[in-house]
């Protein structure tokens, strides 16, 4: 990453000139965005008359390094929607900062973004979540957020949004009751849940102590991503909707012979769930009133 790039904040007039380079590039104005986790990128695959942008053609924005996430914005249509979709991400364990992580964001709003639906890979802390399992986001625990690494520290544009914004029902209940609806009427019902997904900064996967802390808090799964671009978005009024791949169960006991999680799993899970991720998403968004 270039040194320059994280020495400074993205400002608002980064994001105006963001917006303005790509809506003069591309004729598809979104009304909802996408962000692809690890192995879940195929969904920008099934959108028709496309235009692709290169993250790192585009200016202010971040590259990921991470396999599994392109590093492609691509716009087009879904199920009768413009959409544009994150084909992969950024993490703020790859040195990025929690403003950059969150820059796209902040760029769909000023595309004019509505709603947002965020997807990621996680690990299980709840006992009764299996491998493979899909789970509908209904609240997070920001642990790095809460630690003052969030993108909303430091000085409020209130053009984006309010200093203080509420995070109470960051996960829109409406938006999550058409999701599970669709997803059992899909057929998913044995393996759909809703649940907290909560926010640590990796790049380690948990130890045994901090898996059990986690499930102590309430937490359902663990992962490295979405929550500051959650933020980010409620900040400046996007409604969110956010599925989670559980690719792996935590180890939830000290000397046992569970298999330890690798990248390598989560890609293949998120990869083997990617057309249940798809089906859902599709036709969420050719649901939903944007
Ligand atoms: O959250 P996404 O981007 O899906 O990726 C998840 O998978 C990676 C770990 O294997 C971490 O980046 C974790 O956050
Ligand atoms: N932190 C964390 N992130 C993940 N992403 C996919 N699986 C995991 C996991 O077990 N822990």
């Amino acid at each position: 990453v270039d040194g320059s790039v994280l020495d400074r904040e993205e400002t608002y007039e980064d994001a105006t000139s963001t917006a303005e380079f790509l809506l003069s590039r591309t004729d598809h104005r979104p009304t909802i965005g996408i962000i692809c986790g690890s192995g879940l990128g195929g969904l920008a695959n099934v959108l028709t008359d496309t235009d692709s942008f290169e993250f790192r053609d585009i200016p202010n924005f971040a590259t990921s390094t991470v396999p599994g996430h392109a590093s492609k914005l691509v716009f087009g249509s879904l199920q009768g929607k413009t959409v544009v979709v994150m084909q992969g991400r950024v993490h703020m364990y790859e040195g990025h900062t929690a403003k950059q992580v969150t820059f796209p964001v902040r760029v769909f709003k000023l595309l004019e973004v509505k709603i947002l639906i965020v997807t990621n890979a996680s690990g299980a802390i709840n006992r009764t979540y299996k491998m493979g399992d899909l789970m509908v986001i209904c609240d997070h625990i920001n642990l790095v957020g809460l630690a003052g690494l969030n993108p909303l520290v430091g000085d409020n544009d209130s053009r984006f949004g309010p200093r203080f914004p509420p995070m109470s029902s960051a996960y829109d209940n409406d938006l999550r009751s058409i999701g599970l609806k669709l997803s059992e009427e899909l057929g998913m019902k044995e393996f759909v849940r809703e649940g907290v997904y909560s926010f640590q900064s990796g790049p380690m996967f948990e130890t045994v102590g901090e898996c059990r802390l986690l499930n102590v808090l309430g937490a359902d799964v663990v992962g490295m991503s979405t929550v500051p671009e959650v933020v980010a978005a409620r900040h400046c009024g996007i409604r969110v909707f956010g599925v989670s791949v559980v690719t792996n169960c935590c180890v939830m006991e000290l000397d046992s012979d569970d298999q330890e999680p690798s990248h390598d799993e989560v890609l293949e899970m998120g990869e083997k769930r990617s057309a249940d991720v798809q089906r859902l998403i599709s036709k969420f968004v050719g649901k939903i009133i944007d």
